[in-house]
């Protein structure tokens, strides 16, 4: 595990672009294309916005796949929608070919939307291991990440695959890789800062483990690297110095 900490949120938001970009790169040289699941939420928009105004011609983004690590279960017109978010801040600006963007089926029941978008998964490896080659990931002030939420039945799921899971708090659906989906990657990264952040952090990264209270301790890639990119603010209750 790899924990980069910044000073300041565009300094981690650069260092998280940079990473991108040389995965990407690496990964189209290598194979001739990339797969990256992207995270919801708010804190990747500013990245998106990085990649596209920094980084539009350091890459062929007509070889790179998108997929969504979790999607509210919401249409995609919604203002809550991860695809909505991700197709205003980066497909748009990049004009990048729908049919390299793999979004959630938010039309179907919830379990119905979850068992497609897992097909599509199974589609486009082939037959093949199921890792993607990036994983983008956020973390939530009670340390969820992708909807792997606190107490929740997707917890338990040993599956490589996506599931609905339902939201008592907040009577919502949403749809989300498994952590054994999320494990299989070959890169995971986290994108966290600020404050508000940082309990969770030192929960996920330094606290004794309990899965149930802190699902974001499940991200353990079983072959892959995982990468941490902190401004100084999220790592302020981390005890040791990275
Ligand atoms: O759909 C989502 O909400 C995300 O995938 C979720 O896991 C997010 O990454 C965290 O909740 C952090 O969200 P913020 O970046 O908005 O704090």
């Amino acid at each position: 595990m790899k924990i980069t900490i910044a000073d300041t949120v565009d300094e981690t938001l650069r260092n998280l672009a940079v990473f991108f970009v040389e995965t990407a790169q690496r990964n189209i040289q290598e194979k001739g294309r990339f797969s990256v699941a992207l995270s919801g939420g708010s804190s990747p928009k500013k990245l998106y916005e990085l990649l596209v105004a920094h980084h539009a011609h350091d890459l062929d983004w007509k070889k790179v796949h998108f997929f969504f690590g979790d999607e509210r279960y919401v249409p995609h017109t919604d203002p809550d929608s991860n695809y909505l978010m991700a197709k205003q801040t980066l497909f748009d600006p990049l004009f990048i070919n729908p049919l390299q963007v793999y979004a959630v089926d938010t039309s179907l029941e919830p379990k119905q939307a979850a068992e497609a978008y897992t097909e599509t998964i199974l589609k486009f490896f082939n037959g093949e291991k199921l890792s993607f080659d990036l994983i983008l990931l956020g973390l939530g002030d009670n340390s969820h990440t992708a909807s792997l939420f606190p107490y929740t039945s997707i917890l338990a799921d040993d599956s490589q695959s996506v599931k609905e899971v339902f939201l008592n708090d907040q009577g919502v659906y949403r749809i989300s890789f498994t952590a054994p989906l999320i494990n299989q990657a070959d890169r995971t990264a986290f994108l966290v800062y600020g404050a508000g952040k940082a309990e969770a952090v030192r929960h996920v990264i330094e606290d004794p483990i309990d899965i149930e209270q802190f699902p974001a301790q499940l991200i353990i890639p079983v072959n892959g690297y995982l990468d941490w990119f902190l401004d100084r603010a999220a790592a302020a209750e981390l005890s040791m110095h990275y």
